[in-house]
């Protein structure tokens, strides 16, 4: 449910070019806090590049316009100075490859992560219910190569969610997952983050995660956000040809939905 806070996180007007190409054309949207918004749409849409865009990574594409609000301050994206992640934003990438060292084995990466964020690096109740969760019991010696594409995307998330950001970003969180282990890492996700009061901005193909999860959607096309709003309004009733094309070819048959008790630890 939205609430009236005041807005979390802003985006205002962001443009960015790859070489000559304009691959985002003046994008705004904005999450408030606790609140989860999804930014849906087709390959090439430019939904990379907004997230590299807002973590401060200036290649590819170089932003030319634009700020981002976060938590109050302000960050120009054209600012030389300011290319650093805000603080209190956590990411979790689509290519889980993006998230762990190769060379280190999955229990020192946790144990790093659980030092950094906690202090200790020894699970703690709370910690170990997470884990379970998201069905990850034991890490054994592996190195991530040996695990699943699921299995690390799932570690990322634990990690992502022990250090309790403001912001969760998840880019396509639910790609190298079937969809009923999907429905339940997402839902450990939604529980938590509603817990710990963090908002989650969810990147993705799937209309139907943001018609069950998301407050409110951007819908995105050709580097511009062309509609923002609730959720079920927005896919009851888009207002342009593209989300209305779009909504017409959404995929109602993914089991987001209550009531799935697949254990993730079966994958
Ligand atoms: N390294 C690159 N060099 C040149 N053009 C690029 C590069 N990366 C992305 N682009 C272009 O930028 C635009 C936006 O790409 P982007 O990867 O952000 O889209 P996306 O919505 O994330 O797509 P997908 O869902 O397929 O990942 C596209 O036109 C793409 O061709």
């Amino acid at each position: 449910m939205r609430t009236d806070n005041k807005a979390l996180l802003k985006v205002e007007n962001l443009s960015a070019r790859i070489d000559r190409q304009v691959v985002l054309d003046n994008l705004s949207f904005e999450v408030d806090q606790g609140e989860c918004v999804a930014v849906v749409g087709g390959s090439g849409a430019g939904k990379s590049t907004l997230l590299r865009c807002m973590m401060g990574l200036t290649r590819p594409a170089s932003p030319y316009r634009g700020s981002l609000w976060f938590g109050g301050t302000e960050r120009c994206f054209t600012s030389k100075k300011q290319h650093a992640r805000p603080e209190g934003i956590a990411f979790v990438p689509q290519n889980p490859d993006h998230g762990f060292d190769p060379l280190k084995r999955l229990n020192w990466q946790w144990r790093q992560a659980a030092r950094i964020v906690t202090g200790s690096s020894a699970f703690n109740a709370s910690q170990q219910a997470l884990m379970d969760s998201l069905g990850l019991r034991s890490f054994g010696s592996s190195f991530p190569h040996q695990w699943s594409r699921g299995m690390q995307q799932r570690l990322l998330l634990g990690i992502a969610l022990l250090g309790k950001p403001r912001l969760l970003i998840l880019d396509e969180p639910t790609s190298a997952l079937d969809s009923l282990i999907a429905a339940q890492v997402l839902r450990t996700v939604m529980t938590y983050a509603q817990e710990q009061d963090i908002a989650l901005l969810i990147v993705t193909h799937d209309l139907a995660l943001a018609a069950r999860f998301a407050t409110r959607t951007a819908i995105m096309t050709a580097g511009q956000i062309v509609e923002f709003g609730e959720t079920s309004k927005l896919l009851d009733e888009p207002n342009t040809a593209y989300g209305k094309l779009l909504v017409s070819h959404r995929n109602w048959e993914v089991a987001v939905s209550h009531g799935d008790t697949v254990s993730a630890a079966a994958e």
